[in-house]
Formats: C-alpha cells, structure tokens, sequence
C-alpha cells in the first residue's frame, strides 16, 4: 500500500534510498539543505553530485522545507552522517507525531558519548511520543542501489510490527529486506566496520596486498564481535549481513569512502587533506576516536582500532599499525569464541 514517507538528508545515501521508495509507488519527500539542490532533483530528476548518471523516479519531491518534508509523513528516514543526528533530531521535533515511524541509516558513534544513533534520538526525544524506530543497515553502497542492482540489507525495529512494515516499506525486487530482532547488533555492525575497512585501505595504500586485507577483515570481524557482545548483542548477529556482509562490501568495494580515506592516508596524504577532498561523510574517522577510547574504558582489546588511532590522531607513521599488530604477543585464534561458548 503506498505510504507518506520523508527522507531527511539528500546526500548518496538519502536519495538512494528516496529511489528505493520512488520505485515502491510511495509518496516521498526528500529533505535537502540546499535549494539548488531540490531544484536540480526536481526539475531534472537528478543528484549529480552524489549519485552520477542517475536518473531518479518522479515522485521524489525533494525541499529545503523540514515542515513540508515531515509533518505528514508516517515514515521518517533519516541518511545524515551520524555527526548531523542530534541537530536534524531538533529540527524533527515538531512534526513527530503517534503514527511515525523513525528508520535510521546512519552508521556511526558519537565520541563524547559513546551513543549508538538510535540512543541519541531516543535521548533527544526523549518527552515525544511516536509509533517506534528501526535501524536499516547492511552490504549497501549507494550508487548501486540507486542502479537497481540487487542489495540485501538488515532491519531491526523496537517492536517486531514496526520492523515488519519497515520491511515491507523497502522490498523490492532489486531491494531485499531481511529482519533482525537484534538491534543493538545491527546497529553497532554497520558503524564499526568503517574502522576496518579505513585499516584495510590503509595497508592497500601502503603496498601490502590480499593477505593482510584478508588478516584485518578476519581479525577485525573478532574485534566487531568482542566489543559487541560485551554490549549484550548477538555474535550471530556480526556474521550476517550487518556485520560481514557489510564489513566485505566496505573492505573491498571501489565505492567506499572509508576504505578510499585509509588508502590515500596509507600512500602518505594527510587526515586534514583526504577529508576536504573527499566531499563525503567518511564515518569512519569519527567512529575510530569513539570507539578508541570506549574500549579503553569497557576494557574490551580492540588492537586494529588502537592502532587505526594512533595513525589518525597521534601522527604515528602507518607503517607502524602494521607492525604493531604482527608484533603482538601470541594468541589462541578461538579464544573470543571459546569464551562465548562457555558462558552459554
Ligand atoms: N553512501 C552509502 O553508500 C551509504 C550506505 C549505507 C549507509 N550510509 C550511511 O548514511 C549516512 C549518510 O551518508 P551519505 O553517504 O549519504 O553521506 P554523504 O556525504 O553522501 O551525504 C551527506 C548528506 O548529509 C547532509 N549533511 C551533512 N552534514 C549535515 C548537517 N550538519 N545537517 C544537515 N545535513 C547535513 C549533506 O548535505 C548531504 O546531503 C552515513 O552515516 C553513512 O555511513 C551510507
Ligand atoms: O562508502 P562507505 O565506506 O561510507 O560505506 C558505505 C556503506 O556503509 C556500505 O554498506
């Protein structure tokens, strides 16, 4: 049945997943902060900045208004980068209302707080009352989706009705939603994975090849899954499509911002520089610092993310992180999943 949706952010994601509804037959508003930017998406169709060569269905109606984008909506998509949540939240108050849904897509940690997305709308909402929230997340790069290419990706929601119509708001042929009553795991997959693929691009960009891709994706996925489950969530949770399918996509893919960050800092450019030149959010610098200083403090062993850190906010040579991790003491392979089966 087709619904009254608003996608607030008309960034790579924001419109892809604007397209994805488009397709649907629902009635989308797309919230962007440039007027130059709606008009370009509604009279010619198009975000050539974000998504080249695309050509969005019709029934996106893209503003710079939040009012008109949200106050009729029953579902709220929010692509911002996390970094944008708290103060898009603000501007979202007012039009919140019993029969909404929230679903977010960002992917990310907030450092100060250490918070998760949902636990910053939550806090910011925390005196309205609105129908639930769900995470979206998974193996999902915008400009595929946006081609209609087959994606599968993950939704969680605070009550299985709202995870199921989020489910249903999104499925398509080309789109494929799985459900996963786990939301802390699927929310923490998506936004520690650019970690690991900021690392992997990282030792691309310094020479090294597949095996220390494999090595890091492997080792990283372990460290994904041993602070997660300290949190509480499921370690099944990190083998599926929020965890490594997302962390295969953003480790290998040509798309990914984070990886393309950590490569061109690996081949000697600096933080300051990739970032301006990028012109997209790259999650995962943010999430490095979060999640650096948030094991440290839950003391849960996180050595890629150590060592990711030290590069990007310490000014230690990248070669080192390589060193540093093959230096470490010896270690059982199974000693984190040892660990899990003795207390189940
Ligand atoms: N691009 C992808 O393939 C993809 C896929 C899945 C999830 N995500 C996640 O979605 C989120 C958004 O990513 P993106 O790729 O669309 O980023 P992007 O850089 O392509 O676009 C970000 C959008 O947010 C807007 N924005 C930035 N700062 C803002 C602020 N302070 N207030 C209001 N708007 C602001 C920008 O104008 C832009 O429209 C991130 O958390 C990302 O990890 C991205
Ligand atoms: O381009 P990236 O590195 O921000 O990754 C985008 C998505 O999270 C991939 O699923």
């Amino acid at each position: 049945m087709k619904k009254q949706a608003a996608v607030i952010g008309a960034g790579s994601w924001g419109t892809a997943l604007a397209s994805v509804l488009g397709q649907n037959q629902h009635t989308v508003r797309l919230w962007c902060r440039r007027e130059a930017l709606a008009e370009e998406i509604n009279t010619a169709h198009k975000n050539e900045g974000y998504l080249k060569g695309i050509v969005l269905p019709d029934n996106i109606v893209a503003t710079t208004d939040m009012k008109e984008a949200a106050e009729k909506a029953s579902y709220i998509v929010l692509a911002v980068p996390s970094g944008a949540v708290r103060k898009i939240a603000r501007k979202l108050m007012p039009y919140l209302h019993e029969d909404t849904i929230v679903v977010h897509a960002a992917k990310g940690i907030e450092p100060e707080s250490f918070l998760r997305v949902s636990q910053i709308l939550k806090e910011e909402w925390a005196d309205l009352s609105f129908r639930g929230m769900a995470v979206l997340s998974g193996p999902s790069h915008a400009e595929e989706v946006a081609e209609q290419q087959p994606t599968t990706v993950a939704v969680s929601g605070t009550s299985e009705q709202v995870q199921t119509l989020v489910q249903e708001l999104f499925m398509n042929q080309a789109f494929r939603v799985y459900t996963n009553d786990d939301f802390l795991g699927v929310e923490l997959g998506g936004a520690l994975k650019n970690i690991i693929a900021l690392g992997i691009g990282l030792t691309s960009g310094l020479g090294y090849g597949d095996n220390a891709k494999a090595a890091l994706m492997t080792r990283g996925l372990a460290e994904i899954t041993r602070l997660g489950t300290h949190l509480g969530a499921s370690p099944l949770t990190f083998t599926g499509l929020s965890g490594l399918g997302d962390l295969i996509v953003t480790c290998t893919s040509e798309h990914s911002r984070n990886w393309r960050a950590g490569n061109q800092i690996g081949s000697g450019k600096s933080l300051e520089d990739v970032l301006e030149q990028m012109g997209m959010v790259v999650e995962g610098v943010r999430t490095t610092e979060a999640v650096y200083h948030w094991s440290r403090e839950l003391g849960v062993e996180m050595p890629i993310t150590e060592g990711l850190y030290k590069v990007l906010f310490e000014h230690v040579p990248p070669e080192n992180m390589a060193k540093s991790l093959m230096e470490r003491g010896k270690k059982n392979e199974k000693e984190h999943s040892i660990m899990l089966l003795d207390n189940n």
